[in-house]
């Protein structure tokens, strides 16, 4: 939903990648540990921390990227690389938020199992020759979410952030519907 903003965005990244001539793959693995720090915030209560965390851990996720493509350093194990720390840093951030006690264990675990799906089957779909980026819970859009109820249960109530949780493991599992039925679509 949000890639169309790529352009933009990338033309925004322009001057900040041309001067960051490193390996991207860098940017890439220390995005998870950013990720650590937002989880570090929402299991000790720092919704804030949390939220900013998120935001400079997917920053970085498109930094690496703005800066491969600037220095022509795009890899296909960096593409790799990409997604695989994404899906820790997934996984990271909702354990920092079982552990802060925003959601039971159970809607963590269904946080956790949807956030990944929904990048796995996009994944396989890939495997099998089938672009899949579509619906409406893709990465970004997660993110922006939890980011956003993380605001909201820092400035209201911490339950707010728990139904936000709840929404976004039901949009995360429509998102993998939404997948499973483009790639029947596209396959059949
Ligand atoms: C906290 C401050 C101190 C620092 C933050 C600075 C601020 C200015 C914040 C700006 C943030 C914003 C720009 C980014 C936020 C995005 C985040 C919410 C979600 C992350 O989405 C993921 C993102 C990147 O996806 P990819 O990793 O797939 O994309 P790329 O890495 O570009 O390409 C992968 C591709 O590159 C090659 N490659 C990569 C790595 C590597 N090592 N080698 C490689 O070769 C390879 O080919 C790979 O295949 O998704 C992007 C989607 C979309 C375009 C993002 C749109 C975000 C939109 C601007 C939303 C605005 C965010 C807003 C500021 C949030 C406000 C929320 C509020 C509540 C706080
Ligand atoms: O949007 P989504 O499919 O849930 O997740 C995406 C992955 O499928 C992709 O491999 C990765 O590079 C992106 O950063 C994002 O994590
Ligand atoms: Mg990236
Ligand atoms: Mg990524």
């Amino acid at each position: 939903m949000l890639e169309s903003l790529r352009p933009l965005l990338t033309k925004i990244l322009n001057p900040l990648a041309r001067n960051l001539n490193i390996n991207p793959n860098i940017v890439t693995v220390i995005s998870p540990f950013i990720a650590i720090l937002a989880a570090y915030g929402f299991a000790n209560h720092l919704l804030l921390l949390g939220c900013v965390a998120i935001l400079l851990s997917g920053f970085l996720d498109v930094v690496d990227g703005a800066v491969a493509r600037y220095h022509n350093r795009s890899s296909k194990f960096g593409a790799f690389l990409d997604s695989t720390m994404d899906r820790f840093a997934d996984a990271i951030i909702y354990i920092g938020i079982i552990f802060g006690g925003y959601c039971d264990w159970f809607i963590g675990v269904l946080a956790i199992h949807s956030a990944i799906t929904v990048s796995y089957v996009r994944a396989r779909a890939e495997s099998q020759g089938v672009d899949c980026s579509v619906g409406i819970a893709e990465r970004a859009v997660r993110m922006i979410i939890l980011m956003v109820g993380a605001l909201i249960g820092h400035f209201t109530q911490p339950i707010y952030f728990t139904y936000v949780i709840i929404i976004l493991v039901i949009l995360s599992y429509i998102t993998v519907g939404q997948r499973i039925y483009h790639v029947w679509k596209a396959l059949k």
